[in-house]
């Protein structure tokens, strides 16, 4: 009996011949298209038409034919100690949930805050970046509650560094939980966002951050120029262990709003007198565009960056493998805020399962590039994991 060519895989000579002797010797009737063996014959269902296996000399489902080979074969792997745990902490004791985050809160900064990064460390979460909510009263235009050494963030960071010495401790650097504008950086009257002006402050605060204890600065504000000036602001305050984390491609998304929420942080409107802009795009990178996303690498790299950011996530993979491919520098990925809200969201609303499609979420990021992520899910996916 020959067998029926398909029409876009080729005959291969060897296996036709093969095929043919020993098709010759034991062929005799359609069941013997089932190959011989001596374990029990699976079942079809009534129906099932009897028909000549295709001539396929690559078949892939082989090696995805059970979870023994499935785990072998499997190229990411996610571990708790690639994530990174960002932590909302305010000025008070009782944590605070934040209704745009579920399971999220501002914590207060004493003990919630412990609470919380030990049970993040009994998962496996070891890293932590900081963001405080400045009190209304303490934001000024200029933001110079940014480098209060007794500020909010500076006594987070030295609590954690205390109780924790091996703990990674991220910072947070830009002006907008400072800035009574609710931007990371200066706003001029006219609605111009001052680039040198605020690099100048921003050093200020990465400096009275590396003195609190921090490990690892991460401006977040995109200014120009500001990861070289707090490279050389932090060496020359003998800090030279200290490292940069650089959101280099943050992109001006609508992502970031429970974010803004949870800080009190989004820009406001301004008036005739002094014109506020309502988004970021100034300063933030356009969605539309990937070409500047090389660019902002070559030059954070130049100026001393340690680590490459892409944020969000989830939209931006293709920026996160361009990123891989064009430096040698470690690359991070911000699951941010409302990434994390649509999948509580769609769980809550019982569209999703939730675990799963974290876990889906969070390997993808791996597999496009990131070799740290920063996520909200980082406590829960590090327990998921642990149970798998
Ligand atoms: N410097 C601001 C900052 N740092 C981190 C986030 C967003 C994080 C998130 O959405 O989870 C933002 C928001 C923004 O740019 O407005
Ligand atoms: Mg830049």
């Amino acid at each position: 009996m020959s067998r029926v060519a398909s029409p876009c895989s080729p005959r291969i000579p060897i296996r036709l011949k093969f095929n043919t002797l020993v098709r010759a010797s034991s062929a005799k009737s359609d069941a013997s298209l089932a190959p011989p063996t001596t374990r029990k014959p699976a079942k079809v269902p009534e129906g099932t038409p009897v028909i000549p296996p295709q001539d396929l000399a690559s078949r892939p489902r082989r090696n995805r034919r059970s979870s023994t080979v499935r785990d072998a074969f499997r190229e990411t792997i996610l571990t708790p100690s690639n994530f990174i745990y960002p932590i909302f902490v305010h000025d008070g004791d009782d944590d605070i949930p934040i209704g745009s985050m579920p399971g999220q809160s501002r914590l207060g900064w004493k003990t919630g805050m412990i609470n919380k990064v030990r049970e993040a460390r009994a998962a496996g979460v070891n890293q932590v970046v900081v963001f405080p909510k400045t009190p209304d009263n303490l934001k000024t235009p200029t933001a110079e509650e940014c480098y209060n050494p007794n500020g909010l963030a500076q006594r987070s960071i030295s609590l954690l560094k205390d109780t924790f010495p091996d703990l990674e401790v991220y910072t947070d650097v830009a002006l907008d939980p400072y800035n009574t504008m609710g931007h990371d950086g200066m706003v001029r009257s006219d609605g111009v966002i001052m680039n040198d002006e605020t690099v100048y402050y921003l050093c200020k605060q990465a400096v009275s951050q590396a003195r609190a204890g921090a490990d690892v600065i991460s401006p977040s504000d995109m200014m120009d120029g500001r990861v070289g000036a707090i490279r050389e602001a932090l060496d020359s305050e003998g800090f030279t262990n200290v490292a940069i984390m650089s959101y280099t491609a943050k992109y001006n998304s609508a992502y970031y709003g429970p974010f803004r929420d949870a800080l009190a942080s989004a820009p406001r409107p301004g008036n005739e007198d002094w014109k506020i802009p309502l988004d970021k795009a100034e300063y933030q990178m356009d969605p539309a565009n990937f070409r500047e996303c090389l660019r902002e690498a070559a030059l954070d790299e130049a100026e001393g960056a340690d680590i490459l950011m892409v944020k969000p996530a989830g939209a931006y993979l293709d920026i996160i493998r361009a990123l891989k491919d064009s430096t040698t520098l470690p690359i991070s990925a911000y699951q941010v805020s409302g990434e994390y809200s649509m999948l509580k969201a769609a769980a809550a609303a019982g569209y999703l399962n939730e675990e799963e499609a974290v876990l889906e979420s969070l390997i993808s990021i791996k597999r496009a590039g990131a070799d740290l992520t920063l996520t909200y899910y980082a406590v829960d996916a590090a327990k998921w994991i642990q149970e798998l």
